[in-house]
This record gives C-alpha cells, sequence and structure tokens, in this order.
C-alpha cells in the first residue's frame, strides 16, 4: 500500500476546493484514514471475519468503494471458499489502479476482478456479501435508497450487506460529544486545528453522513429484515444487514 504522510490540508498548495479521491489523496490514502477514522484497522480486519462467516460456496462478493482494496485483501484472507469471486469497484481511476497492482502482487488464490466503474452502475448478482465501507456517504442522499435496493435484490437469500459510515446525530448533545471526541482522535494523530478545519471544509458538500436511524429506517425500506450495529467508535459505525432474518439458535 501507499506509504505516504497524508499533508494535503497543511501546506499554501493545501486542498481548498471540494474534497475528491484523487492522485494526491491516493498517495497517502492509508495514513489519511487511518489517522481520520477511529477504528479503521479494526473495522478491515473484523470485515474479513464476517466474510470467513457468511460467505457462500460458489457465490460472488463485493467490496464497492474498495479505495486501495485494504478490505478486499482481508476478505481474500479469510473467505474459505476457493470458488468464489471477488469484485472490488471504485469509480476514481487513481484508487483502482493502485487497487489492481495490490491485488496482483497479494499471493491469495480467489480470483479478484477490479473494475473502474461507478457503484450505481454495477450489477450485482448471486452475491453472498457486499461491502460499503465509507462510501455510500459520498452519493447523493436521494441516490442511496436505489442503490440499496439493488444490492438487497442481487443478494441471495442468506446474504449479507456490511455498511460502514461516518455518523450524524439528530440530538446536539450527541453530536458534540462525538465531533469533539472524533477532533481529538485527529490531534492525537498529529493534525494540527488548521489540517482539520479545512478539510472539514473539503468535505461538506462531499461527504454527507445519515443518523443511524436514518440507515436502519433505510435499510428496511430497501427490504433488509434485520439489521445490527457491530462496531461503533465516536462517529463511525460498521452494521450489518441481513436479507433475511438469520436463524440463529437463542
Ligand atoms: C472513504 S473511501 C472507502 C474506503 C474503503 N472502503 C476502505 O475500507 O479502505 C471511499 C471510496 O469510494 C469511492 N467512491 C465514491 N463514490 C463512488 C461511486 N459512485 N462509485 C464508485 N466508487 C465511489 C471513492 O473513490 C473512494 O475510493
Ligand atoms: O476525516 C474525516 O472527517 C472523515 O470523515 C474521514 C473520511 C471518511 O469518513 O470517509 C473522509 C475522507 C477520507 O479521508 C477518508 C475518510
Amino acid at each position: 500500500m501507499s506509504q505516504g504522510k497524508d499533508s494535503l490540508f497543511a501546506g499554501e498548495a493545501s486542498m481548498i476546493v471540494d474534497f475528491a479521491f484523487d492522485e494526491r489523496v491516493a498517495a497517502v490514502f492509508p495514513d489519511m484514514i487511518r489517522r481520520s477514522v477511529p477504528g479503521y484497522s479494526e473495522i478491515v480486519t473484523l470485515t474479513g471475519l464476517l466474510g470467513r462467516r457468511y460467505t457462500a460456496p460458489g457465490s460472488n462478493i463485493y467490496d464497492l468503494g474498495c479505495s486501495l482494496g485494504a478490505t478486499t485483501l482481508a476478505l481474500r484472507r479469510q473467505i474459505p471458499h476457493a470458488d468464489c469471486r471477488i469484485i472490488s469497484v471504485d469509480n476514481a481511476e487513481a484508487m483502482a489502479g493502485q487497487c489492481r497492482a495490490h491485488v496482483e502482487a497479494d499471493p491469495g488464490t480467489i480470483p479478484v476482478e477490479v473494475r473502474c466503474a461507478d457503484i450505481r452502475e454495477v450489477a450485482i448478482d448471486n452475491a453472498s456479501l457486499v461491502v460499503l465501507n465509507f462510501t455510500l456517504q459520498f452519493l447523493p442522499p436521494e441516490e442511496r435508497l436505489p442503490l440499496l435496493e439493488r444490492i438487497h435484490a442481487g443478494l441471495r437469500d442468506d446474504g449479507v450487506l456490511v455498511l460502514s459510515e461516518k455518523l450524524d446525530f439528530a440530538n446536539d448533545l450527541s453530536q458534540a460529544f462525538h465531533t469533539d471526541l472524533h477532533l481529538d482522535f485527529k490531534r492525537a494523530n498529529g493534525y494540527s486545528d488548521l489540517e482539520i478545519s479545512r478539510k472539514r471544509s473539503a468535505l461538506e458538500q462531499v461527504l454527507v453522513p445519515d443518523t443511524l436511524e436514518q440507515h436502519r429506517e433505510r435499510l428496511s425500506w430497501a427490504g433488509f429484515e434485520w439489521v445490527e450495529p457491530w462496531f461503533q467508535c465516536f462517529n463511525f459505525v460498521s452494521l450489518v444487514a441481513f436479507r433475511q432474518r438469520p436463524d440463529l439458535p437463542v
């Protein structure tokens, strides 16, 4: 993976326009996301474990908004079925290109197809697992439900969606608490207040977070029968959404 340190919002030539997943972001992305999203590396590893448990032989696994392929490779390491196929999609050429290179350098044997495409246009079929980690939040809000409906339709009956997102909070006190702690997390990871505030402005029109309640409601509208948060750290959450209520011994 790229080794660059993220100082995109530090200098004179900092990103003052809207945030975009361009060459400059791709070059520092592992450092940027690790220092910006509390729990990111755990979420990647644990998504691999969800893949181990919930993928089915002969099925497709989709990593939508795959960036450099961290989650794709975690899944490839864990999925126990040699006849599965992983389809990893990102519409940023800089991301998809590097993801392809990482997949080629990886010793795993499960086939991975990296596509540079818009996730709104990719056909989903025979899927046992779809991963949407920190990507739905970048779609215009009105395009989120149609995507979830297509994912739901492309999942097998026992299929699962993993959805990770930055959260908004309807309650002002909760919003203030989680925002403060997220800022502390970024400061502790070496970002200055200027960098933090410039990135916040650059993301403002681009990353529009939903509340946990909005996610639950939308997933239910899309047809998912059972939704469970499995990780939360400050204003970042990971959910599983089962197409059918799982039949677990209770
Ligand atoms: C925050 S990153 C995702 C991180 C990645 N899932 C991981 O866990 O490492 C969001 C990614 O989604 C991609 N993306 C955003 N909108 C997209 C779209 N409509 N179609 C395909 N990819 C998209 C961006 O290019 C970016 O690489
Ligand atoms: O830095 C932030 O505040 C973020 O929201 C991080 C976030 C995300 O959640 O997707 C935003 C852009 C990329 O840097 C990667 C992660």
